[in-house]
Formats: structure tokens, sequence, C-alpha cells
């Protein structure tokens, strides 16, 4: 069984940043564990196809997103891992698919031979704050605009109250806070391990 811990929010939210330094602190600590660090979408050739379809057809994206899932979550199966952690996994489909109006139940149809995450951390910020902090850092052809981040951010908050297993975290704080944060709940769950 795969054990995935996934870390979601809008684009700048600070996914990376925080899960990299969450996974160097749950390294030194739980050292006889194999925990895993990993992202999606995984594969180059379908993010360059994904790049290439302009971000715009949700049935196209969502089918690319999930190819690039089932070969990302073979790759991992062969690493015989403890646990992951995840830089954004399934419900990165759903908040951002259903944003371009694509029915969320037809997206977790697609996705439900995957493996649920066993918790998932959303970093939750205002679409103009994460804006400023990628300003610079933008790596994707994509448009981040506020309007649809701001839709983004509501399918997650949506999801959130639903799914009992995904825990909000404030992303605005100070990234020693937020990591801190992170940190003491990821590590209250693999003591139950
Ligand atoms: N809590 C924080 N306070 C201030 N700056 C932060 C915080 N967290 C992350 N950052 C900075 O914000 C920028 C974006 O962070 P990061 O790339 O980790 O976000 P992301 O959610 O992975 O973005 P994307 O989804 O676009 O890849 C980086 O420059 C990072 O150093
Ligand atoms: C997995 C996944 C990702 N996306 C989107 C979300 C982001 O805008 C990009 C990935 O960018 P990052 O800077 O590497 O986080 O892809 C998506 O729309 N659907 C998905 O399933």
């Amino acid at each position: 069984m795969l054990r995935i811990i996934s870390f979601e929010g809008i684009d700048g939210s600070g996914k990376t940043t925080v899960a990299n330094m969450v996974y160097q602190r749950l390294k030194n600590r739980f050292s006889g564990k194999n925990i895993v660090l990993t992202k999606e979408p995984f594969t180059n050739e379908i993010t360059s196809l994904i790049e290439k379809s302009g971000w715009e057809d949700p049935i196209a994206l969502t089918l690319l997103f999930a190819a690039d899932r089932a070969y990302h979550l073979r790759e991992l199966i062969n690493q015989n891992p403890d646990v992951i952690l995840m830089d954004r996994y399934i419900y990165s489909s759903i908040a951002y698919q259903s944003a371009l109006g694509i029915e969320e139940n037809w997206i977790e149809t697609v996705n439900s031979k995957f493996p649920k995450p066993v918790l998932t951390i959303l970093l939750d910020i205002s679409p103009n704050k994460a804006l400023q902090r990628i300003q610079k850092n933008d790596k994707f052809n994509f448009k981040e605009k506020i309007e649809s981040l701001t839709i983004v951010r509501e399918k997650y908050l949506e999801l959130a109250r639903k799914e009992k297993n995904i825990v909000i975290v404030n992303a605005e704080k100070s990234l020693n806070d937020v990591v801190e944060e992170v940190y003491s709940i990821i590590y209250s769950y693999l003591l139950t391990l």
C-alpha cells in the first residue's frame, strides 16, 4: 500500500519550499524509514504535452495529468517507500480542472484507481499574496490570473470541507511558522505508523 501525504494549494502557496524543508527534517528524525519526496507532474514527456495543450481543455488536461500520475505511481512502487511526500496529487486535478468547468465527479472517476492520500496539507493563501511571491519564479507558461486562482482556491476549500484527511494550514504566515506547523502534523502522523 502506498502511503501518500500530499501538499496542495494554489500556485505560489509554498508547496515546494515547505515540502523540501519538512522532508529534510523528517529524514533526520525518522532515519530508519524510507521517506520519498516527489512532485507532479512527474514525466517530462507528459508535462511537455500539457504545456502544448495550452492549459485550456479540461478534458485533455484531466487525462494527461492522470496518465502522468499512473506512470509516476508505478515508479514509486518500485522504490518501496514507507511514506511519500507528494508536491501536488489528485486534489490538484479536482481543484484546477474543475475550475475550468469540468464535472468534479468525472475527474474523481478518472482518478479512482489511484490510492487516496492518507493526509493532505492544504497551504491556503490569498491569490494576491501567492502571485506576489511567484512573479519572479514562474516556471510554467500558463495564465496565473487572480480570478482563476480564486476559483481554484475555493475548490480546494470545498474539498477540505468534504474530506476529513485534508488539513488547512495558513500559508500566509512566515516560512518558519508554516514549516513548523506542517512538520508537527506529519510528525504526529508518522508516529502512528
Ligand atoms: N511562508 C512563506 N513566506 C514567504 N515566502 C514564502 C513562503 N513560502 C514560500 N515562499 C516563497 O514563495 C515562492 C513560491 O514558493 P514555492 O515555489 O514553494 O510555491 P509553490 O506552491 O510550489 O508554487 P508553484 O505551485 O507555482 O510551483 C518562493 O520564492 C518561496 O521561497
Ligand atoms: C498535478 C496537477 C497540476 N496542475 C497544475 C497546477 C499548476 O498550475 C501546474 C504545476 O505547476 P507547479 O509549479 O509544478 O506546481 O499544473 C493541474 O492543473 N492539475 C494537476 O493534476
